[in-house]
């Protein structure tokens, strides 16, 4: 069990004013007044929905050894430690990477950021260290991995206490790297506060998550203060050809490089054939064949070479090896039917950008003949802007559209519907139509298909479930797929 005296925790926090014992053995840390208990430290934060600060009186009954906050409370326990700083999520980032011996420290640790291709690129890095002989840590949207053990991933970026736990247990199996998703809600929320990173990526920036950010600016801030916050010892590689792509490195202590398809760059690439079998890109002169599909691949692809590169790796090496990596699951997943050839796709794109990357990839691989058939929702409680948009570019790209729900929340799944359909203009809408049952919706959709069609269902990937108000029900795009396919026999 850990046991640290509360000072020791306090080494990187700008502690504005102390009361109580400070030499107090902290054996837990929490973010949640109902974990608290004997020798735990309750770090108090300002939340979406409440405010920790409520909560810390009713923590102290429960016997706390200290508590951070932002405010004291009006009447002091004289048996507890109280730590008043000017921001306790970033204390809470630098003394949960103090508490876990800072294992971050101790590893080769890559941060990748960016609306879209977090997932692919941590996976592939992931993948590409294992496959060059290295013991590594995952931390991502589909799970966490140290080596081949699978932990479930609830956040694309845990919060800082069980960031720096996954990270120490990664330092106990021997691991010498690891490769994380960096969300902006990670970013404003100092999830990341306190880790020292060998290296950042940064993918693109497109329309993501205004609901929490309020305006694309600030969402731009949240992810450039990643890089940022890189010291001079690690990389800052980003996209030259994202329009955000150079902004991001502007005020980076770290070492910048670039990755391009378009123009000069450290790391550069031409893109010969995008085809139903992979990728061919030129690089460094030499033509190469991956099985990633898809011009967006590529860019992930050039930005993993990269970041392999930087570390030190051998670029032949590391070429040969990515070539032969599959992406991440979920991810332009293909499901074929049995005795009519329709090809299922089953894909996480849930931002307007990535939706329209997915079309215009089948555009591109598709004979003329092929039909593409798609079924899109939009989360609920989530950034409602780019739902008409998504319906747009749905309707637009595809031959036949079904409107259904994503993952509702506790929003009405008709008016997320309604709100999708708003974006849907003449001719358009006489391709569209709403099945809300997402089930009945790939149903729907498999019956629309003719033989060698496409049919592809966006926006939840991997997902195994469907969250409807505050309960998550079994429910497996892929799997689904497969058993309607089956049952019709397709
Ligand atoms: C919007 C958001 O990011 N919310 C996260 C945030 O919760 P919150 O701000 O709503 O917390 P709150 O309910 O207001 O409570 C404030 C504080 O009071 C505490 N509290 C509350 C009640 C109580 O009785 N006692 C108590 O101490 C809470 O533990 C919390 O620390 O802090 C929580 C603890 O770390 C997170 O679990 C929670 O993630 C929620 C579940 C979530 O859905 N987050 C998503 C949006 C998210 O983070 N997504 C990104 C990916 C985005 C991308 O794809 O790019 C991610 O990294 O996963
Ligand atoms: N580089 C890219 N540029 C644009 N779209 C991409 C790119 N890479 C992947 N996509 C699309 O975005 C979807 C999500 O990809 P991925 O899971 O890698 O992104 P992410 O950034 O991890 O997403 P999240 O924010 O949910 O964690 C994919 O299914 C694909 O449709
Ligand atoms: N990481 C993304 C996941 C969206 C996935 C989609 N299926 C949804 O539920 O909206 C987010 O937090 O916005
Ligand atoms: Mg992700």
């Amino acid at each position: 069990m850990i046991s640290l005296p509360l000072f020791s925790l306090l080494t990187d926090v700008n502690v504005l004013a102390q009361h109580g014992p400070t030499d107090v053995p902290i054996t837990g840390l929490t973010l949640d007044s109902r974990e608290a208990g004997p020798g735990v430290a309750f770090c108090a934060l300002r939340g979406t929905a409440t405010d920790g600060h409520k909560f810390i009186e009713g923590a102290v009954e429960k016997g706390l050894a200290a508590v951070i906050c932002e405010e004291l409370p009006a009447v002091l326990n004289p048996a507890t430690a109280y730590v008043l700083v000017a921001d306790s999520a970033e204390a809470l980032g630098h003394m949960a990477a103090a508490f876990h011996g800072h294992p971050s420290r101790q590893l080769t640790l890559v941060g990748v950021t960016g609306t879209n291709g977090k997932t692919t690129c941590a996976t592939l890095l992931h993948k590409l260290l294992r496959e060059l002989g290295y013991h590594a840590g995952l931390l991502s949207t589909v799970q966490n991995q140290i080596d081949e053990e699978v932990i479930p991933a609830t956040h694309t970026t845990p919060d800082a206490i069980r960031l720096n736990a996954l990270l120490a247990r990664m330092v106990a199996a021997g691991c010498t790297h690891a490769c994380m998703e960096v969300s902006s809600h990670a970013v404003a929320q100092h999830r990341i506060t306190g880790l020292r990173f060998a290296g950042g990526i940064f993918t693109n920036l497109t329309h993501d998550h205004l609901d929490y950010h309020g305006t694309f600016d600030n969402y731009l801030k949240a992810k450039k203060a990643f890089f940022d916050a890189l010291p001079k010892t690690a990389f800052a590689l980003t996209n030259a050809d994202d329009k955000r792509g150079p902004v991001m490195l502007q005020n980076t202590a770290a070492r910048r490089a670039t990755y391009s398809l378009r123009g000069a760059a450290d790391f550069r690439a031409k893109l010969v054939a995008n085809e139903v079998h992979g990728l061919h890109l030129e690089i460094d002169g030499r033509e190469i064949l991956f099985r990633l599909i898809g011009v967006f691949n590529a860019y992930n692809l050039m930005a993993v070479y990269g970041a392999a590169v930087l570390l030190g790796e051998d670029p032949t090496e590391v070429l040969t090896i990515l070539s032969g990596l599959t992406t991440a699951p979920g991810r332009f997943e293909p499901v074929v039917s049995g005795t009519q050839s329709i090809t299922g796709i089953i894909d996480y794109a849930h931002t307007p950008d990535a939706l329209e990357n997915v079309l215009q990839t089948l555009h591109e691989i598709r004979q003329p003949s092929q039909h593409i058939i798609t079924v899109v929702g939009c989360g609920g409680n989530r950034d409602a802007a780019k739902r008409p948009i998504m319906a747009n570019l749905a309707a637009r790209l595809s031959n036949k559209v079904i409107l259904t729900s994503d993952n509702p929340r506790f929003e009405d799944p008709a008016e997320i519907l309604a709100q999708m359909q708003a974006g849907v203009t003449a001719p358009d809408s006489a391709k569209v139509q709403t099945v809300p049952d997402r089930r009945a919706a790939i149903e729907a959709a498999v019956r629309l298909a003719g033989p060698h069609d496409i049919v592809l269902v966006a926006g939840k990937g991997h997902e195994n479930y469907q969250e409807i108000r505050g309960v998550k029900t079994s429910f497996d795009d892929k799997l689904v797929l497969a058993e309607t396919f089956a049952a019709l026999g397709k």
